[in-house]
């Protein structure tokens, strides 16, 4: 039987950033991107976590310049396309031209997974940049597969080559997984691919790709050692490994990508990315897995358990870019306890 091809875009110095609280150095970004580019995956994602711009106050500062970061992928990448993330309202117009004009040749624009109406502006404009554009619907677990078919017909219409579901929270079983991707396979011309991205917080980030792969997905996303937010992302290596398996023909050096995860990603990260009890809890409760650190910080700093606040958080249904809610959710439940303690 004739293999599956797909391609990777691989989001190790992305997505990986929000797992280093955006730290990767200019160096990093030289020895990992070279690596990738050699292990054979199709596109190599660099900038802050939270995409173009989004090195701020409210999302942590990166340390070096986005410029700076992104020319040293430019000079460090041959093969593989050079991709930037953009969150309209984080990133601009004049960050995607910038962005082109250093040598990215693939944009992904993120929206909540009802919001794609908020990406036309930047579609379009990356369309006549001469951009390949890729449409990406976060937090796609909290809506059903016919809402994400609207959104990503929206996308569709603006210009985009490729729309993904993104389980941003790690909180898809691989039936939904599936069910979504053949919905929007199934509603697109065949002009447009559709991709998908994984967390492993509920350790599904392998099974829920090949569901995606299986239902009609060509775009995966995999980062070295799952390094990325929460307890990460699909781990390349042992995707390209379990892909090969499957039947699946991902272009990856599997002996090659097992080296870099071990010797060159793990040791760059500043804790393990696994599934612990809190990242855990982020898929159970459905909550976006960037809020990992800034969950963790408030816990410790207001002496509460992170748990409760990622429950809060996912009752409360808070979505990227609300992240000073995680503070104001810390201190309401301290507040709560404090006053249990004292009317007891
Ligand atoms: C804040 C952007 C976010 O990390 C994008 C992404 O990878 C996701 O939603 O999973
Ligand atoms: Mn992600």
């Amino acid at each position: 039987m004739k293999k599956k091809s797909i391609q990777i875009t691989d989001v190790t110095l992305r997505d990986g950033m929000h797992a280093v609280k955006h730290q990767f150095s200019v160096d990093d970004v030289r020895e990992i991107a070279s690596k990738l580019d050699q292990l054979g995956v199709s596109h190599i994602e660099v900038t802050h976590g939270d995409g173009l711009g989004g090195s701020t106050i409210q999302y942590g500062f990166s340390k070096e310049k986005e410029e700076d970061l992104l020319k040293a992928a430019r000079e460090s990448i041959r093969r593989a396309k050079l991709t930037a993330l953009l969150l309209p309202g984080i990133g601009t117009v004049e960050d995607m031209v910038r962005a082109k004009e250093i040598g990215v040749e693939t944009i992904r624009i993120a929206t909540h997974c009802t919001e794609a109406d908020i990406s036309e502006q930047h579609m379009k404009e990356a369309k006549r940049l001469g951009l390949e554009a890729v449409g990406f619907l976060m937090m796609s677990h909290m809506v059903s597969a016919n809402v994400l078919v609207e959104e990503a017909k929206k996308m569709e219409s603006y210009g985009a080559d490729v729309v993904y579901i993104v389980d941003s929270a790690g909180a898809m079983l691989p039936e939904e997984a599936g069910e979504k991707v053949s919905a929007l396979r199934q509603a697109l011309s065949d002009e447009v691919e559709v991709g998908f991205h994984a967390h492993h917080n509920l350790g599904l980030s392998i099974a829920n790709s090949f569901a995606a792969i299986d239902a009609g997905a060509s775009r995966i996303d995999c980062s070295l050692a799952g390094l990325g937010a929460g307890a990460g992302n699909t781990p390349l290596e042992v995707f390209a490994a379990a892909a090969e398996k499957h039947g699946i023909d991902t272009g990856v050096d599997i002996y090659g990508a097992m080296d870099a995860a071990e010797d060159v990603v793990k040791p760059k990260m500043i804790r393990p990315v696994q599934i612990d009890r809190v990242s855990l809890t982020m898929g159970y409760a459905g909550v976006y897995s960037s809020f990992l650190l800034h969950a963790f910080r408030a816990a410790e700093q207001f002496g509460v358990d992170a748990r409760d606040i990622l429950v809060e958080l996912g009752k409360r249904k808070v979505v990227g870019g609300q992240e000073d809610m995680i503070v104001d959710v810390a201190l309401e439940i301290k507040k709560k306890k404090h006053t249990l303690s004292t009317t007891k």
